[in-house]
């Protein structure tokens, strides 16, 4: 992700490439090259520290590595309480199909008995379930108790742990990691009689770029912290 990124800010022209950070760089080195932005695709041991240094440097950031927890959000608000004028984006998926399949997903939510999510990632994958999961996960369980659904009425039981995936927020998800696969997401809706599914496929990781440099160009207009993409596409 970090080279595409590269790419993708090469070839924007209203933006300038000023540095690249590998493992074992110095972040001091996007300091001395005038960085207003810094763009994270690590993983979920790394990027605090990251967040932390750029903030107290007055960086804003765009953050795309998974594993941010409700408590990872509240150490970062606290950094920026700090900072007033800093701006953090941080989102699960930057692929504007995904965001639309996670806005049609919580729309969906309220009609439906049963809702569970399926994830597919390339087997390189370093975390499960994905950070897209996750958030879709969370979304549908917001709506649902917004519009007083009662739980759902699926059997949870297992012969074997794991058969009926994980709980989040009372919503299943099951994660699956095959050779040939990119980055791939269902929802799948139940009802008497009727089920929607709603999928999302990332292909190529170019299908990432676009949100990538939309969340450069705006986390500077955005003093604080921005989760998620879908109120930068409005
Ligand atoms: N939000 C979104 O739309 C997307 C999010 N992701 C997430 O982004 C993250 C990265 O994904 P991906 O690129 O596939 O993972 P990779 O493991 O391919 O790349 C991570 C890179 O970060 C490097 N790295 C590790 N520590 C540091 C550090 N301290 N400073 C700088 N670089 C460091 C690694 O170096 P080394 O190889 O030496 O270990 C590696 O090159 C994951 O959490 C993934 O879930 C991925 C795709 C889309
Ligand atoms: O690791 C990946 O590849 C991806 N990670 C993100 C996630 O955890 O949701 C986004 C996308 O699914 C690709």
């Amino acid at each position: 992700m970090g080279l595409e990124v590269c790419k993708a800010v090469d070839a924007a022209a209203d933006l300038d490439l000023v540095a690249l950070i590998n493992q074992g760089d110095s972040l001091e080195s996007a300091s001395g090259s005038g960085a207003r932005v810094l763009v994270d695709f690590t993983n979920p041991g790394v990027v605090m520290e990251n967040l932390r240094w750029a903030i107290g440097q007055g960086i804003h950031v765009v953050v795309g590595t998974s594993g941010f927890t409700e408590e990872r959000l509240a150490q970062v608000r606290g950094w920026l309480a700090e900072k007033p004028g800093v701006g953090v984006v941080i989102a699960p998926n930057f692929g504007i199909g995904a965001i639309l399949m996670m806005r049609f997903a919580a729309s969906a939510a309220r009609y439906f008995d049963s809702v569970e999510i399926i994830e597919q990632h390339h087997p390189r994958k370093l975390d499960a379930p994905s950070g897209t999961a996750m958030h879709t996960a969370r979304l549908i369980a917001e709506a649902r108790k917004a519009a007083n659904c009662p739980p759902m009425p699926d059997a949870t039981q297992e012969e074997l742990d794991g058969a009926r995936g994980t709980d989040i927020d009372g919503v299943r998800v099951h994660a699956v990691r095959a050779a040939g696969l990119v980055a791939h997401q269902e929802v799948l809706f139940g009802a008497a009689g009727e089920t929607l599914t709603i999928r999302h496929d990332s292909l190529d990781r170019s299908s990432f770029m676009p949100g990538v440099v939309l969340a450069v160009r705006e986390v500077v207009k955005r003093p604080g912290l921005t989760l998620g993409l879908d109120e930068l596409l409005d």
